[in-house]
């Protein structure tokens, strides 16, 4: 995990974009129509008739070698291990897991993923150069993507060869790999530059050396479908072909689909879509789409999101909000008329089921809410309304939301204590909090009114927040045990004297809230917030002994 450390409890899943009004219930959402499975079902015979793509589509994740090369991310061995099981859970068909020619700690990690014996065959990248292909079988892989310059621009300029050198050495170089007993695919690298017959020759060269497969590589993400799918069409009658697609025009997704069409039956991607640039295809993407719109499986698609938060700790890259399949806003609703029709029926804006790709449903209040959607919420908290108040507590409801604040439970429960005219009894109650930080074991300690007693304890962390955390469980004992869902910080202003916002939301039990605190001093809006959501948890769901007891 990059980035964080010094902010989080447990591993945040992303930090948000400042202003978004958001959490505010979550809807465990069990009333689906069948219409999920009957639009599917039409849709995916009329697609795959239409389509003509292969009935077996195989996926390599590149995302600890293209991935990787993402400016900023470097991968610790043991990173590159969690994300090779993950990809292994996902049922991935090929990790490339490196570059086995950068250096010898990439090999390290390379070993360390073959040393895993996946079911998923393990390769590395190799250039055109003998070398390289022996780095790679020093990490005991099953095969190597071997890239040789297949543009002009990169045979001449770049590795300052000729069209004959570049086939001649294809030859050998494939030869070499396969007396080796390594699993080849030969990837002509900018071939989506590349004068496409020279292509197709050197495609024809690979296959006839014993090359498994051809990869049409569009290195800069430059190609349009159309050329896509003329080029893959000719190489796809010589052999398997297989296609990689960076997305610098927004066309990797397309060029996939236009690959497949012309008769490629093999996909590179990367989890969340990171890569060199704009980043390659996203692999989840390219797995839901061909699942849902052509029946085609590829990835086991309930370990897709479990996958991309692994992915986004390990790199420090957050997942966007608005990311087909593993965004936080990908099965979020907040808008009052999608809402009430989300409570009807939970297909009725969504393509297919959270739960397909590990997620869950969940709606959320702000500007746009409407009664449905806050009664929703407020049941959810065992909370009864008559209609008035219900219109009186939806009307502060927007008017927070257009302050451009989340409205999140904490806010939701309060304005409806503040409607009803019911008092809050407060069960937990922050006194004191002082950290220390700059010696060798940051520390915290925190007073609290526990019920009628006040309570002090001190811990130790890994940042000042960990240790402020810690004591708040620690003087609070067994009434703290709530499950931390997840953890948010923003920064409201820039410079180094920024108002930070966290947002948690913590489960205990069957209660789930989320709460926001804000202040300058980051510890402080940490133990805030968690302390608000302990409080409305136990307010929830009282302790059958009195917390002050616990
Ligand atoms: C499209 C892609 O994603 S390409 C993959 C990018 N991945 C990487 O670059 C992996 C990390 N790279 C590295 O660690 C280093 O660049 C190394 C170890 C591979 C090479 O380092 P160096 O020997 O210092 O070379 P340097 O990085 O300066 O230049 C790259 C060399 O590779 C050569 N090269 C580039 N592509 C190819 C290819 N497909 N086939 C053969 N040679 C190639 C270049 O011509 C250049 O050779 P030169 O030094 O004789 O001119």
């Amino acid at each position: 995990m990059k980035n964080y450390a010094q902010w989080s409890i447990q591993p945040p899943t992303r930090i948000e974009e400042v202003g978004a009004t958001r959490l505010a219930a979550k809807f465990s959402g069990d009333r689906y129509s069948s219409v999920y499975s009957n639009t599917t079902d039409e849709l995916r015979s009329d697609n795959a008739a239409r389509s003509a793509f292969p009935d077996d589509v195989q996926l390599l994740d590149t995302t600890l070698r293209d991935g990787e090369q993402a400016p900023g991310v470097s991968l610790t061995p043991d990173e590159k291990v969690e994300i090779a099981e993950a990809l292994e859970a996902a049922d991935i068909d090929v990790i490339e897991a490196g570059s086995a020619c950068t250096s010898e700690g990439e090999r390290d990690c390379i070993r360390r993923v073959t040393d895993l014996d996946l079911d998923a065959t393990v390769t590395s990248f190799a250039r055109g150069i003998k070398s390289d292909i022996d780095h790679a079988l020093d990490c005991n892989v099953d095969g190597i993507t071997l890239v040789v310059p297949s543009s002009d621009k990169h045979i001449e300029t770049k590795v300052g060869s000729t069209r004959e050198e570049v086939i001649e050495s294809s030859v050998e170089l494939v030869e070499y790999a396969t007396d080796h007993e390594l699993w080849v695919e030969l990837l002509g690298e900018d071939g989506s530059r590349a004068d496409p017959e020279f292509l197709v020759e050197l495609a024809e060269a690979g296959h006839e050396a014993g090359a498994d497969r051809f990869c049409y590589a569009d290195t800069v993400g430059h190609a349009s479908p159309e050329h896509t799918y003329e080029v893959v069409e000719k190489l796809a009658e010589l052999g398997p072909t297989s296609v990689h697609t960076h997305d610098d025009l927004g066309f990797g997704m397309t060029n996939v689909h236009a690959g497949l069409r012309a008769g490629a039956d093999f996909v590179h991607g990367t989890v969340n879509g990171i890569g060199e640039r704009a980043g390659n295809v996203a692999i989840e993407e390219v797995a839901i789409a061909l699942s849902h719109s052509y029946d085609i499986e590829t990835l086991n698609l309930p370990a897709v999101y479990e996958l991309a938060t692994t992915v986004s700790q390990n790199t420090g890259i957050p997942l966007a909000p608005n990311k087909a399949v593993i965004g936080e806003n990908t099965f979020t609703h907040e808008s009052g008329i999608h809402t009430d029709g989300t409570l009807k029926d939970g297909a009725m804006y969504e393509p297919y089921p959270p739960e397909t790709v590990g997620r869950e449903r969940r709606l959320v209040l702000g500007k746009h809410a409407g009664r449905a959607g806050v009664e929703a919420a407020l049941n959810e908290h065992n909370i009864d309304v008559s209609d008035d108040e219900l219109a009186a507590i939806v009307e502060r409801v927007k008017t927070l939301g257009e302050r451009d604040k989340r409205v999140t439970d904490a806010d939701l429960l309060a304005i409806a204590e503040d409607v009803q005219g019911r008092d809050r009894e407060r069960y937990v109650e922050l006194l004191t909090l002082t950290t220390a930080s700059g010696g060798e074991v940051p520390t915290a300690s925190v007073k609290l009114r526990v019920g009628d007693e006040e309570r002090t304890a001190a811990n130790t962390g890994s940042g000042p927040v960990d240790a402020a955390v810690k004591a708040v469980r620690q003087a609070l004992g067994p009434a703290a045990n709530a499950e931390l869902d997840s953890f948010h910080v923003d920064a409201i202003t820039g410079g180094t004297d920024a108002v930070v916002t966290v947002e948690v939301e913590m489960t205990r039990g069957d209660h789930t809230v989320t709460v926001a605190a804000s202040d300058s001093d980051i510890t402080r809006a940490s133990v805030d917030a968690m302390v608000d959501a302990l409080d409305r948890l136990l307010a929830a769901s009282p302790p059958e002994q009195p917390v002050a007891d616990d």
